[in-house]
């Protein structure tokens, strides 16, 4: 065969996975690159690398071997200061070199958002050092969220609830990170009632948002996702501004997951992903189009003429609980047997404590049966050690 496009992943996790076996779909040769072997995009890819995506020097030298067509990031942690150089040089970078720098960090994205565009957030401050830490915290007041600027899934957060936890949260903050650089943002913590991820679609006929997904998190990770979320109007009107005016300011084509928090009084923009969401895995099995594949249809530049949310659905992420060199998951004839459910197994090599290796996927005529059922698979499931 010959393909006319060549797409390169940056990242070849569960969300990647899913992006290349949609990109194929099209008739689009895929190429995955992570930090380790094996990783849930390359299984489906049609090359691999390993890199250290952090190492401008290997991201570029991939880049010119393969002259990808498209370079698709995945996850933040990329030496995205060479992608705006590739870009530079004529290279497609997915959705702009400039949104991947931007987001990257929280401190690039949070500016923009509450600086440049005014949008409301929880109040911030930055700190390079455990002091700085210890007075932002004091002017934040208590309880307040420290992160490390560049990470994800929750590694390195904790919330800070009087002034005899800094410490610990300091040392929490600079183990977590991606990067070993000691730059933390300290937040003001919302009570919320709920939160919710509205993706967005820029694509060639236009801006498009899919019905907004609802979900809960445990140690700045995902435990439970459902679609749709029961929000006010007011509150999908704010939230469809906020997230207009985001993807609006980064540009390009591609899905966006803007993450907003709901409270009594108010929306507040918290982060945005220019690539596929975590939450947004329950579109697998609720919407005419998942979030992977308007994700390829928009960065292809083909139409997307409309998005349906076909069935009410919910996903529960299926989490380790120890570290196993050798694992698999019982009990799949159990999940199965629940009604209108899937599951997903990301063939994850090996497991640690929290990671997502896959993720039970319902739909039911009613959100709460969806969620009951996606949580009896999740229940039926079991992580066999088979070392
Ligand atoms: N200021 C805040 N107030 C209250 N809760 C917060 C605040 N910031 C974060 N959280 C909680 O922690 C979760 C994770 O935070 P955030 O999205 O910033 O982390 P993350 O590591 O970037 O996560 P991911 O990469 O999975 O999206 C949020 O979804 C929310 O539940
Ligand atoms: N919240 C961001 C997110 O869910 N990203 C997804 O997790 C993978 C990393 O997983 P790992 O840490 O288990 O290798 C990433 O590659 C991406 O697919
Ligand atoms: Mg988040």
């Amino acid at each position: 065969m010959y393909y006319t496009k060549k797409l390169l992943l940056l990242g070849s996790g569960e969300l990647g996975k899913e992006v290349i076996i949609e990109a194929q779909r099209l008739g689009v040769e895929t190429i995955a690159v992570d930090r380790y072997e094996h990783a849930p995009a390359m299984q489906v890819a049609h090359r691999s690398y390993v890199i250290d995506m952090l190492d401008p020097k290997q991201l570029r030298e991939i880049v010119e071997k393969e002259k990808p067509d498209l370079i698709v990031p995945e996850i933040e942690a990329i030496a995205t200061s060479e992608l705006i150089k590739l870009e530079e040089e004529g290279f497609h970078v997915i959705p702009t070199a400039r949104a991947a720098k931007l987001t990257m960090d929280r401190e690039g994205i949070r500016r923009l958002a509450a600086e440049t565009l005014q949008l409301p957030t929880a109040k911030y401050r930055f700190a390079d050092t455990y002091e700085e830490f210890e007075q932002a915290a004091k002017e934040i007041g208590f309880p307040c969220v420290i992160k490390p600027l560049m990470s994800s899934s929750g590694k390195g957060q904790s919330v800070c609830h009087t002034e005899e936890e800094t410490e610990k949260c300091w040392k929490i903050a600079m183990e977590g990170g991606r990067v070993q650089n000691g730059r933390v943002i300290i937040e003001e913590f919302i009570r919320f009632d709920s939160e919710i991820t509205l993706l967005t679609v820029r694509a060639v006929n236009g801006t498009m948002f899919c019905a907004p997904i609802g979900h809960i998190q445990k140690d700045g990770d995902y435990i439970e996702s459902w679609q749709p979320h029961n929000m006010t109007e007011q509150q999908i009107q704010e939230a469809k501004k906020i997230a207009q005016s985001i993807t609006d300011e980064l540009g390009g084509y591609g899905i966006f997951g803007v993450e907003l928090f709901l409270a009594e009084e108010k929306v507040y923009f918290s982060e945005v992903s220019p690539r596929p969401h975590d939450t947004g895995l329950v579109t697998l099995v609720t919407q005419n189009l998942s979030e992977f594949a308007l994700h390829v249809r928009a960065i292809l530049g083909y139409p997307i003429p409309e998005i349906t949310l076909l069935f009410p659905g919910a996903s529960r992420p299926i989490k380790a609980q120890e570290e196993l060199n050798e694992y698999s998951l019982v009990g799949i004839e159990q999940a199965l047997a629940v009604p209108n459910t899937q599951i997903r197994v990301f063939g994850k090599p090996v497991t640690k404590v929290g990671r997502r290796i896959g993720v039970t996927l319902s739909t039911s005529n009613t959100v709460e049966k969806a969620k009951e059922n996606a949580k009896r698979a999740l229940d039926s499931l079991i992580l066999q050690n088979n070392t």
